[in-house]
C-alpha cells in the first residue's frame, strides 16, 4: 500500500515539482497539500499558479489547500515534503516533528544541525540513522531531514567519488539558473543579457554543507571532513541547470583519466529515483550544457565532463538539474530511502 504522503508550501514552484514527481509515484499517495494562509480553503488549481511543464493533475487540482499547521493535517499522513520559504520551515517543521511527522525537507533551516542528518542517498545513506539521535535528543516520535542546496548537489558528489584520493582543497565556482531563485526571484532586466556574481548565503553554504555530507556518522555524532572548500556563485540567465567549474587538489596523483573512471565508476541506488548511471561522464570538452545535459536520468543524473590537470590540480566542470535532483527530486530520494530504511 502507498504511504500518504503531503506537501508543506504545496502551490510554489518547488511545491509543484514535488506534485509533478509524487502524483504518479507509486510508493507514494498524496493526502495532503499546505500553504500559507491566504491559500488554505482554496482548491490547489485556485490556489496555485501551475507552471511546471507538464499539465496540472487533475485529481490534485480539486483537493483543497490547507494552513501549514500539525492540526490541519490527517493523522494518517506519513511523510511530509517541505518545500516553505527556510523561516517558515524553521517554525513549524519542529512542531510537525513533534506531533510524529517525518519531514523530508528541502528548505535550508536545520540544515547544519548536528542532529539533523544533510542526505544525498548516494553519497552519504549511512548519515541517515542520525535519526535516533535526533529522536532521542528531541523526544520526537517523527523526524528531520534535510536534502543539501541544489549547488552543493550538484557537485558533491563528484567530491565522493574522488574521495580516495585524498581531498585536500577545492575551488568551485557556479553558473546558477535563474530557477534557483523561483519564479519571482530575479527580474528579467537585471538577468537578460548579464550575469549576477552574487547570490545571497550560497557560497557559504557550498563550503560548509560539503564537508557535512562528505563527513564520518560513527554511530553516535558526525564529524565533518577536512577538506577545505571555496565557492564562487554567480547567476547567469538559463532557466534550469546548474553548471559548475571544480578544481580539486589530492594528496595522490589524481589525473584526468583516473578522475573521469572514478566518477563513471561510482555507484547509484535501487531506489526507485534514482538514475541508472549516477554521475554521466562526457569526454567532449564543451560538455556538460545545461540545455542539453539537464534531463538525463529525468534530471536526478550528475553529468561531468572537461576533465584536465591544470596549475590547481584536476579541473573538470559538473552539471545537474537544479529544481529536479537539486530540490524537489532530491527531497522525494530522501522520503524512499526512508522508506526502505523502516522509518516510514
Ligand atoms: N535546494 C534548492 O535548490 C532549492 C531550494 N529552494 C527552497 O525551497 C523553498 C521554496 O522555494 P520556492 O518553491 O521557490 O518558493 P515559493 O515562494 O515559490 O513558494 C513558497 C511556498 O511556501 C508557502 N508559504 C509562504 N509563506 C508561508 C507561510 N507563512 N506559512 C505557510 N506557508 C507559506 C507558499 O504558499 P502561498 O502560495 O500560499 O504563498 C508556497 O506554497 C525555499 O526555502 C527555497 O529556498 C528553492 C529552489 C531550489
Ligand atoms: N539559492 C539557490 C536555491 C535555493 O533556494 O537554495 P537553498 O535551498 O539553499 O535555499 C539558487 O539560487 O539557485
Amino acid at each position: 500500500m502507498a504511504v500518504r504522503v503531503g506537501v508543506l508550501g504545496a502551490t510554489g514552484a518547488v511545491g509543484q515539482r514535488l506534485i509533478q514527481l509524487l502524483e504518479p509515484h507509486p510508493e507514494f499517495e498524496i493526502a495532503a497539500l499546505t500553504a500559507s494562509e491566504s491559500s488554505a480553503g482554496k482548491t490547489y488549481r485556485e490556489a496555485a499558479k501551475w507552471r511546471v511543464d507538464s499539465p496540472i493533475p487533475d485529481d490534485i487540482a480539486d483537493m483543497t489547500v490547507t494552513a501549514t499547521d500539525p492540526d490541519d493535517v490527517d493523522d494518517d499522513v506519513d511523510l511530509l515534503f517541505s518545500s516553505l520559504p527556510s523561516s517558515v520551515g524553521a517554525a513549524v517543521e519542529p512542531a510537525f516533528c513533534e506531533e510524529g511527522y517525518v519531514v523530508s525537507s528541502n528548505s535550508s533551516n536545520s540544515r547544519m544541525a548536528e542532529d539533523v542528518p544533510l542526505v544525498i542517498p548516494e553519497v552519504n545513506a549511512d548519515h541517515l540513522d542520525l535519526l535516533e539521535v535526533q529522536r532521542d535528543e528531541r523526544g520526537w516520535d517523527g523526524a528531520l531531514i534535510k536534502n543539501p542546496n541544489c549547488s552543493t548537489i550538484t557537485f558533491v558528489p563528484t567530491l565522493a567519488a574522488l574521495a580516495e584520493f585524498g581531498l585536500e582543497r577545492v575551488h568551485v565556482a557556479t553558473l546558477q539558473a535563474v530557477s534557483g531563485a523561483g519564479y519571482d526571484g530575479v527580474s528579467s532586466m537585471e538577468i537578460i543579457d548579464n550575469a549576477v556574481p552574487y547570490i545571497g548565503s550560497e557560497e557559504d553554504k557550498l563550503e560548509t554543507e560539503s564537508r557535512k555530507l562528505l563527513g564520518e556518522f560513527d554511530g553516535a555524532s558526525l564529524t565533518h571532513d577536512s577538506v577545505e572548500v571555496a565557492a564562487s556563485c554567480n547567476r547567469i540567465p538559463t532557466i534550469d541547470g546548474h553548471l559548475e567549474n571544480v578544481w580539486v587538489e589530492a594528496a595522490d596523483e589524481l589525473t584526468a583519466d583516473d578522475a573521469k573512471a572514478a566518477m563513471r565508476e561510482y555507484p547509484s541506488l535501487d531506489l526507485r529515483s534514482s538514475p541508472d548511471q549516477f554521475i554521466y561522464v562526457f569526454d567532449e570538452p564543451d560538455r556538460p550544457q545545461p540545455r542539453m545535459d539537464r534531463t538525463l536520468g529525468d534530471g536526478m543524473a550528475i553529468a561531468a565532463g572537461g576533465h584536465r590537470a591544470s596549475t590547481f590540480g584536476l579541473q573538470y566542470n559538473c552539471l545537474a538539474h537544479n529544481t529536479i535532483r537539486g530540490a524537489a527530486g532530491a527531497s522525494v530520494l530522501n522520503g524512499e530511502l526512508l522508506l526502505e530504511n523502516g522509518y516510514l
